[in-house]
């Protein structure tokens, strides 16, 4: 099986030398200084979460490598507004072009039709894609745990010790910028290195990146071993009302969701119908 992660993550590489040799760090530093102060991200989520409420980080999301196109019209500020009115905490904005059909363009305008705090989602491993994120005008960045691991998966503990640095590097950068930190893992492996991070924000994708395989079991097998300190947020396949109730009997309040709003004609109204937010 072709593995979409490695090949996302070369492109990527590609991006970022790309990136570099038109704008130096230095220069989007300066653009990045120059943006509008970042919107709390995490408060957002944990004001509802500690009441109990459904924390909804809703995802603008044009197509992707697993369903090709979710939605043929596709306006991301009427969807940033359809959000905010349907009752999201906050938004996340795939700004992957080659894979996602996403744009940093798409993110500047969902932002700005909007109050709410908003994800730069995109495959971060390097500086200078978080410069980038704050200089877009994002408010907090994705780290994938899989993407600082070896191909196969299996790492030794050199490997696992470097993938943690790497992230925690990349993490102080955030900080640094006013930006939160999502980190997302698929597996106990994963969620090892995770929770050696300072974030509360612990994202497990119930999506594997190299399968495609959808499981909820995949965000409840983790729950007993994260901390109550930190706020566990269920991402992918999350599509019908039974799914987010299976969710919050288990004390999981908080949801990364697209697909299932990105195929509704009104996004947000899908939201509120999904969570009973409105
Ligand atoms: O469309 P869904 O199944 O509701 O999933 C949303 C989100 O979790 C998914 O887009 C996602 C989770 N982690 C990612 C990492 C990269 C790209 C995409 C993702």
């Amino acid at each position: 099986m072709s593995d979409i992660l490695q090949k996302i993550l070369a492109t990527k590489r590609e991006e970022i030398a790309a990136g570099r040799a038109v704008e130096a760090i230095d220069a989007l530093h300066a653009r990045a200084a120059a943006q509008t102060p970042t919107r709390d991200f995490v408060a957002a989520l944990k004001t509802r979460v500690a009441a109990k409420q459904p924390a909804v980080i809703a995802e603008v999301k044009k197509a992707s490598p697993s369903k090709g196109v979710l939605r043929a019209d596709f306006r991301p500020a009427d969807i940033a507004r359809s959000y905010e009115a349907g009752g999201a905490a906050c938004l996340s904005v795939l700004t992957d072009r080659q894979y996602f059909q996403g744009g940093a363009d798409y993110l500047v305008e969902a932002r700005a039709a909007c109050g709410l705090p908003v994800l730069r989602k995109d495959f971060i491993i390097d500086p200078y894609q978080v410069v980038e994120a704050r200089a877009m005008g994002a408010d907090c960045i994705l780290l994938i745990v899989a993407a600082f691991l070896p191909p196969s998966g299996e790492a030794d503990a050199a490997q696992r010790a470097q993938a943690v640095a790497d992230m925690r590097a990349l993490e102080s950068l955030a900080k640094g910028l006013g930006m939160a930190v999502l980190v997302e893992s698929h597996d106990a492996g994963e969620l090892d290195l995770a929770l050696q991070l300072d974030t509360p924000l612990m994202g497990i994708n119930n999506r594997s990146l190299r399968t495609f395989e959808v499981s909820l079991d995949f965000t409840l097998s983790q729950l007993e071993r994260i901390p109550a300190d930190r706020v566990v947020i269920t991402e992918s396949g999350i599509l019908a009302p039974e799914h987010v109730a299976t969710m919050r009997a288990r004390d999981v309040h908080a949801f990364l969701v697209g697909e299932a709003f990105m195929r509704a004609a009104d996004p947000g109204a899908e939201l509120a119908r999904l969570f009973g937010t409105r």
